[in-house]
């Protein structure tokens, strides 16, 4: 379980000669990031859902509060991975998938037969991929590869931040349902600006707004019963075909 308590980050904003203000990207938030389940991260432009990515995964040591992985500050190696939305910041664009499979297997101790179903369980075939070059592949695809090279080691949580903006609607259909498939043995943090793909993907929705948790409750009350008004407007303006202008 990730529980983080009070956790506040700013940032100091130069406003003028010499002067500055406080800027609060996430503003005094606790919560739990529950086990064996998707939790599905939302929120506008700017509400500070990289910011909370980057602090739980580790990445952001910069704030104020706890972040507590089974109750310790301390987290295991393997206990959480992230997967960004830009595979090019994990990923060497002039190795190949298979280089790129078989070091992830070596440096996590995992046989390299496991690590390549994990690659195929996205749809990929490994005899057509493994000697492509990873900047030969699609965004889409490279998305892929970055999440298969987070789940190798079996990490106890994993972080997604808009780590599937590449894929077409029936691959990220193939995707969210690997998750689902895999939330037993890892649980997932699924973060998406789209409230109704966090919706079909998630189990546990946290709505963040102006770097605060302004709603959170299990996917069918937050669509149905929504009691803020931000989670409202959010949903009323999400892209929807028979509401088109
Ligand atoms: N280094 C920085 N200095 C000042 N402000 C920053 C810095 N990094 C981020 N911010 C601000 O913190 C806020 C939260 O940013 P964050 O990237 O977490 O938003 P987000 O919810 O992930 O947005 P998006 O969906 O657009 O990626 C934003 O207003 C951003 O401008």
């Amino acid at each position: 379980m990730i529980k983080i308590i009070n956790l506040t980050k700013k940032y100091k904003i130069k406003t003028g000669n010499f002067r500055y203000s406080d800027f609060y990207a996430l503003d005094n938030i606790s919560t739990i990031f529950k086990e064996n389940i998707i939790n599905g991260i939302t929120g506008s432009s700017g509400s500070g859902k990289t910011t909370l990515a980057n602090i739980i995964s580790g990445y952001d040591r910069d704030y104020s509060g706890e972040v507590l992985y089974d109750n310790s500050q301390e987290k295991k190696y393997d206990y959480i991975r992230y997967v960004f939305q830009d595979p090019y910041i994990s990923l060497n664009m002039v190795k190949t998938v298979e280089w790129h499979i078989m070091t992830a297997s070596e440096l996590n101790n995992v046989d390299i037969e496991s690590s390549i179903k994990k690659f195929e369980s996205t749809r990929l075939d490994y005899d057509d991929y493994r000697s492509k070059y990873v900047n030969t592949l699609s965004g889409g695809e490279m998305q892929k590869l970055a999440f298969t090279i987070a789940i190798i080691p079996d990490p106890k949580y994993i972080v997604l931040d808009e780590a599937f903006s590449m894929l077409d609607p029936i691959n990220l259909f193939y995707m969210l349902s690997l998750l689902k498939s895999i939330r037993k043995t890892i649980s997932v943090i699924y973060i998406d600006h789209d409230i109704n793909r966090v919706a079909f993907a998630s189990d546990y929705i946290y709505i963040l707004n102006k770097g605060r948790i302004i709603e959170e409750n299990d996917t069918d009350t937050i669509m149905n019963k929504p009691e803020n008004e931000y989670t409202k407007k959010l949903i009323e303006y999400s892209p929807d075909y028979k509401k088109r202008i």
